[in-house]
């Protein structure tokens, strides 16, 4: 296949000749008229061709084309380091070169197509895409139709755009409507808008094949349509934790290019229903509450976590609650390995072979470990009490701008565990200490009131086992897609049911807070409620008692994870010789 695709030939950029040649991996171009000394290559992986058109082609600021006869241009990534985050910043490289002759030029585009078609197979043709246009800043409209519409028509790529015009109908569309024909589905918003199409894809899948969702031991199916991301709104925690940067053109073209990232997602559980999926953040005590407070002022955009973070801290609130978790293997990994899970990661690629072994009795409801989720096994649980700050179970490290390395930092994306961040009752200056060092590199797991663990599942309680029924849930109880689905809806952002979860929080008043120090005084001179609410990827759950499990690699992301931007650095300051093994560099 290979030696079916080369050609290699003298091309012309500008006004320099080129030795250009075109493998089935990479088309080269390396200039002919110097000496071997000086000679540069360029190397672009054909897997990061993004197209390839003929004529002179500019794309942006505005399309132009310049037909001539013996002129092809290709498109490509490039790559350059963020100065604010730890991934790197991709963009659209474009090389016009000019040929001899017109038969040669055909010759170049075709066997790049082909090569492009051979070798990218995951490449979408036709993507559903849904715009929050309420999202973060509100510019979802804008940075689709101006950054990203015109790269995916680059590169041939034909999109259904729906515009939302209410909260869950993103959701509701992949629950019910027809998708044949779609390779994939892009959202342009925040976590919430993330998250719809999460619970769209994965019900939707899930009701095809006849799996039951609610019960949390049965083994999910994997989504077959990717999901893409195109960042859009305050916090941006999954795109951050995926790509590595919040800049929608990075993310369109790891659509376009059909990268492929698996992720561990979380289904949240309470009694005999499915409350909810997370692939970011199951948090109780100061997220439940900073989420529960910033709904008040959604006004102030993104500003209103800061601001609701500082009114929750002053209030000093910790909880009663009682936690039980299934250890991950530590013989695998640990939250406290200081490694990193960056693209390619190796801890996340030999998951893949464990939770999808090639057995026979692989397409079976219930995987081998079923028998772990079953109550016959409850002697490998672990479980502690007592009163927490906080209390997180996260799939991934979370990282986010306001927490660059994350919740935790060397959780993986894809190996089908969770770490459960516990953050035991302390002096509210040892607490604000732990949240600082999510913004450096310092670890917040190294204090004395903090543990963390690997874990495949969690359950939460209250001590005295008395569930908080929120009022009005009975309401939000109801079906999605049909009346038969057992699913749980939470309280929605957006609508008057916020309140409902708000209204438990101030409704019970239990503990006199204890006075800290004279700043909190005016804060505490309030009573404390008795139970805080559980924050679930920015949405308000309705229950206090819940359990998690987390189920490996459930969907795939356009994304590849974070790329090492230390490591590319190296790259470009590589020798010459050395420089073609690298990928695409300037
Ligand atoms: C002194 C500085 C401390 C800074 C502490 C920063 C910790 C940041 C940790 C961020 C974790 C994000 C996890 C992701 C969750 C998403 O699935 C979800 C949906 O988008 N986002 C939120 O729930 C939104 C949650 C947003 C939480 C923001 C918390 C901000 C805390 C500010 C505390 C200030 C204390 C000041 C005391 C004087
Ligand atoms: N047309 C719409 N009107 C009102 N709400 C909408 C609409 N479309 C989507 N939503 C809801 O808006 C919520 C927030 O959207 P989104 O996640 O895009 O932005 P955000 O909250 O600013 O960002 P983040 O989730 O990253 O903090 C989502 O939960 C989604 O369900
Ligand atoms: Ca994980």
């Amino acid at each position: 296949m290979e030696t079916d695709l080369r050609l290699e030939s003298s091309l012309w950029i500008g006004n320099k000749r080129y030795r250009a040649v075109l493998t089935g991996w990479h088309l080269k171009w390396t200039e002919a008229d110097k000496k071997n000394g000086d000679k540069k290559t360029v190397s672009v992986p054909v897997a990061e061709v993004v197209g390839v058109e003929n004529g002179r082609v500019e794309i942006l600021p505005q399309k132009s084309v310049e037909d001539t006869d013996k002129d092809f241009t290709v498109f490509y990534i490039k790559r350059s380091r963020s100065r604010s985050t730890y991934g790197l910043l991709w963009s659209l490289g474009r090389t016009q070169f000019s040929c001899p002759s017109r038969v040669l030029r055909d010759q170049w585009t075709n066997h790049l197509r082909t090569a492009l078609k051979t070798h990218s197979p995951l490449r979408p043709h036709r993507l559903l895409v849904f715009i929050n246009p309420f999202g973060g800043k509100k510019k979802g409209r804008e940075i689709y139709h101006s950054l990203v519409a015109p790269l995916f028509e680059l590169a041939g790529i034909s999109s259904h755009v729906i515009v939302t015009e209410r909260a869950n109908q993103a959701r509701d569309h992949l629950l019910k409507k027809d998708l044949t024909g779609f390779d994939g589905v892009v959202c342009v918003g925040g976590d919430g808008m993330f998250s719809e199409v999460l619970h769209g894809l994965i019900g939707r899948t899930q009701q095809e094949a006849g799996l039951c969702e609610t019960d949390p031991a049965v083994t999910l199916q994997p989504c077959p349509l990717h999901i893409g991301i195109i960042p859009a709104g305050s916090t941006d925690c999954v795109c951050y934790a995926t790509v590595g940067v919040i800049d929608p053109v990075s993310s369109a073209l790891h659509i376009i290019i059909g990268d492929s990232q698996p992720l561990d997602v979380c289904s949240v559980h309470h009694a005999s229903t499915l409350v909810r999926y997370s692939v970011s953040l199951v948090g109780y005590g100061f997220y439940g509450d900073v989420l529960a407070e910033s709904e008040k002022h959604r006004w102030m955009g993104p500003l209103r976590y800061d601001y609701s973070g500082t009114v929750v801290y002053l209030s000093n609130r910790s909880y009663a609650g009682i936690v039980q978790y299934l250890p991950a293997d530590p013989l695998l990994s640990s939250p406290k390995d200081k490694t990193r899970c960056l693209s390619g990661c190796n801890v996340c690629s030999r998951s893949t072979e464990r939770l999808f072994p090639h057995t026979s009795d692989s397409g079976s409801l219930y995987s081998s470990h079923f028998s772990q989720y079953s109550s016959d096994s409850e002697g490998e649980w672990v479980s502690v009490e007592g009163r927490f700050r906080c209390v997180s179970i996260t799939c991934m490290s979370s990282s986010c701008a306001r927490s660059p390395l994350g919740l935790s930092p060397s959780a993986h994306l894809a190996d089908g565990t969770g770490d459960l961040i516990l953050v035991w009752d302390t002096h509210p200056l040892s607490f604000l200490k732990f949240l600082y060092r999510h913004t450096s590199t310092q670890d917040q797991f190294d204090l004395p009131f903090v543990e963390v663990h690997r874990v495949k599942a969690v359950r939460f309680s209250l001590p005295d086992g008395r569930e908080e029924v929120h009022e009005g849930i009975g309401e939000l109880n109801r079906a999605i897609g049909g009346e038969e689905r057992e699913y749980v809806d939470t309280v929605s952002r957006n609508g008057s049911q916020q309140q409902l979860a708000q209204s438990v929080v101030e409704r019970e008043t239990m503990n006199e807070h204890k006075t800290v120090a004279p700043i909190l005084c005016g804060l505490c001179c309030k009573k404390t409620p008795a139970v805080s609410v559980w924050n679930c990827d920015g949405e308000i759950l309705p229950f206090t008692e819940i359990f998690c499990r987390i189920h490996g690699q459930l969907v795939r992301l356009y994304a590849r994870g974070i790329e090492d931007g230390a490591a590319m650095q190296n790259c470009s300051q590589e020798s010459d010789k050395n420089k073609s093994r690298c990928i695409t560099y300037k």
